[in-house]
């Protein structure tokens, strides 16, 4: 294969239907490196991306280079990491963006720690050059050798070795999808499966394609790989894992990556040679997520007696934040009847120039709240990047989200099974457990943060007896046993959309007073924060610990302290970190899932009562010297 460099720049919101003629000069500084060579010329068409586009070689280039584009055309927008260029029509565009040598050539020097790649139950890493401090460590050759892996591991847990596996492969709008999505591909061949490709599609999409029963979509297939990196920035991207018993978990992502690490010593030239041919050889294209949401539509109809368009008369926005959640409007609202007239952010754009698509995020929240207002909907709807998370809003500009969502999905899971048991993550309030045990007749089972552990723990409670219906997180993760505990974001909505639809074919009042009024009685703090406070591992008050010990220490003497102070009082149910009630309120400390930080979440009556649940942690905090207690002391010095 010839060496080549891959760089990574756009082409955005082309206005004309004509070509750009561009021209690519490889530059290291000012230096230009090598005449324009006839083979570097090409044309863009219009709304094309230039992600990924090979550059060859010829001389000795360094392993990074800049790259600038010189090209005619008509007007149109280019941006390069971050930022904008626009052109008027015959003016010449001079566009810089970086270019990094493809790993193929640098396979004997390129050492990727597989280990780093891990994060929990899904695996993240950076697919794009340009950002300082985050060099490349999911690259090509890495998620190819990863791919194989998967490839090879669902090879042994499949009892019949007889036949070739399926593998779909589907991606967000990240800018790095398409090239991150041929490296999986040959890894897949490579390792003797088929690939089906998906193209952009959602997260819950991939998973449902395990347990589909179609071939003419080649489903189900035996496995699948979703390319995300959910909310996260743009240069970073990742990879899921699903077979039809779910996502993977932790223990089986860490033995895919000591896999793929053995599989990437052994890549030769000629092996990545034959990966590519064999890739040509398999692939396979589906749209599938024509059934996936073929499926959502009809689980509407069906909640609304069978109704063909049950939502006509609801205008309902949607905001995808410039992820892969756009196909709701057009795919799943309107064949029901809905109006979508004024969603926003539908088209996917992986350098997110709205906002990050995620309903935890302020900006992203004040988006879709002010479209609601502005449009007088309905209903708003917000996904995250891969569609596994969603947040709405009511007609009155309320956020339908965190504990409002999950008290909401409990009203509408309870009233189907009655007294059954709801499973949340650590950071819930307590007013939602009052709101479901005492106000919705259920039990409230409060677990661990991470969706995968909300889920399992769900499962576990229901095998064993104890009837459980709905595993969600005030993230916007949510899975319910009716939709094989599949985590979907847009399955959560359909939940939203079939109490609408089901008022209205009832003749109760429609819009989403039928939601809100479901929740009238969730009594909410009135003051809410979450503070992280990160460990420096390299701080010598660390020494030789990981900062996961280091944190527990923080913890037991935490505990030690609250022990002690007759004011405070210890959850006498607990699965994760400290979590005490006092001054009306209550506070929880804890390890984040994957970083070096103790997120602490406060909750009271008063932002007095909160500051003195903030003292009490700092009492504490602030003897641990590696310990970022900043955003604390500047918290509990700030009376409003
Ligand atoms: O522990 P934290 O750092 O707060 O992160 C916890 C979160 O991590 C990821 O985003 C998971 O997808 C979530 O399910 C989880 O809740």
């Amino acid at each position: 294969m010839k060496p080549h460099f891959l760089f990574h720049c756009l082409k955005e919101r082309h206005t004309s239907a004509a070509p750009w003629h561009v021209t690519i000069m490889p530059h290291l500084g000012k230096r230009l490196l090598a005449a324009p060579d006839s083979a570097w010329q090409f044309n863009v068409g219009s709304g094309a991306r230039l992600g990924s586009v090979r550059l060859p070689t010829s001389s000795s280039f360094g392993s990074e280079m800049a790259v600038r584009l010189i090209g005619t055309g008509n007007n149109s927008h280019w941006k390069a990491f971050g930022t904008r260029h626009s052109y008027r029509s015959g003016a010449q565009a001079l566009i810089t963006c970086s270019a990094t040598l493809s790993n193929v050539n640098l396979l004997a020097v390129e050492k990727i720690d597989f280990k780093k790649l891990q994060n929990g139950s899904d695996i993240r890493g950076v697919a794009i050059p340009g950002v300082e401090g985050e060099p490349v460590n999911l690259t090509e050759s890495a998620t190819e050798a990863i791919a194989a892996a998967f490839s090879q591991w669902l090879f042994d847990k499949t009892d019949d070795g007889s036949r070739r596996l399926r593998i779909a492969v589907g991606h967000d709008s990240r800018i790095s999808a398409n090239m991150l999505q041929s490296a999986v591909a040959r890894g897949i061949a490579g390792a003797g499966s088929d690939v089906v490709l998906y193209g952009l599609a959602s997260t819950p999409a991939m998973f449902n394609s395990t347990i589909t029963q179609r071939e003419d979509f080649f489903c189900p297939v035996d496995g699948s790989i979703m390319i995300t990196a959910s909310h996260l920035p743009f240069n970073r991207n990742g990879l899921k894992f699903f077979t039809n018993a779910g996502g993977l978990g932790k223990l089986d992502i860490t033995d895919i990556l000591s896999r793929a690490a053995k599989i990437y010593n052994k890549f030769s030239e000629e092996n990545l040679k034959f990966t590519s041919e064999a890739a040509e050889k398999v692939i396979k294209r589906v749209n599938y997520m024509e059934q996936y949401t073929s499926d959502l539509v009809g689980a509407v109809r069906r909640g609304a007696r069978g109704e063909e368009r049950p939502l006509e008369g609801f205008h309902i926005i949607v905001d995808a934040g410039n992820g892969a959640g756009g196909f709701f409007a057009g795919s799943v609202l309107e064949p029901l009847g809905a109006v979508t007239k004024g969603s926003q952010f539908l088209e996917p754009d992986g350098l997110f120039p709205n906002h990050i698509p995620n309903p935890e995020d302020k900006k992203a929240m004040d988006a879709i709240t002010k479209a609601v207002i502005n449009q007088k909907a309905d209903l708003g709807i917000i996904f995250d990047t891969d569609v596994d998370r969603a947040a709405a809003v009511d007609s009155n500009g309320q956020e339908l989200n965190r504990n409002r969502l999950i008290a909401l999905l409990s009203a509408i899971v309870l009233a189907e099974h009655p007294r059954t048991t709801i499973v949340t993550d650590s950071v819930t309030s307590d007013g939602l457990t009052h709101f479901i045990e005492n106000k919705l007749g259920g039990k409230h089972h409060r677990f661990k943060r991470g969706y995968k552990n909300v889920i399992d723990e769900a499962i576990r409670l229901d095998a064993a007896g104890e009837e459980t219906h709905l595993a969600i997180e005030t993230s916007g993760h949510g899975a319910l046993k009716e939709n094989h505990w599949l985590d979907d974001g847009a399955y959560l909505m359909v939940k939203l959309l079939i109490k609408l639809a089901a008022a209205k074919v009832a003749g109760e009042t429609k819009g989403s007073s039928v939601l809100s009024n479901l929740i009238g009685e969730l009594k909410e703090a009135e003051f809410a924060t979450e503070l992280r406070l990160k460990i420096d591992e390299s701080h010598p008050d660390v020494g030789a610990r990981t900062f996961r010990d280091y944190g527990e220490e923080v913890l037991k003497q935490l505990e030690q302290r609250v022990a002690s102070d007759h004011v405070l009082t210890k959850a006498p149910v607990n699965y994760e970190g400290v979590r005490v009630s006092g001054y009306g309120g209550w506070f929880l400390l804890r390890l984040s899932l994957h970083d070096p930080v103790l997120p602490l979440n406060i909750e009271a009556p008063s932002k007095a009562a909160a500051v003195q649940l903030g003292n009490a942690v700092l009492a504490v905090v602030k003897n641990f010297e590696a310990l970022d207690t900043t955003a604390l002391q500047k918290f509990v010095e700030t009376p409003e």
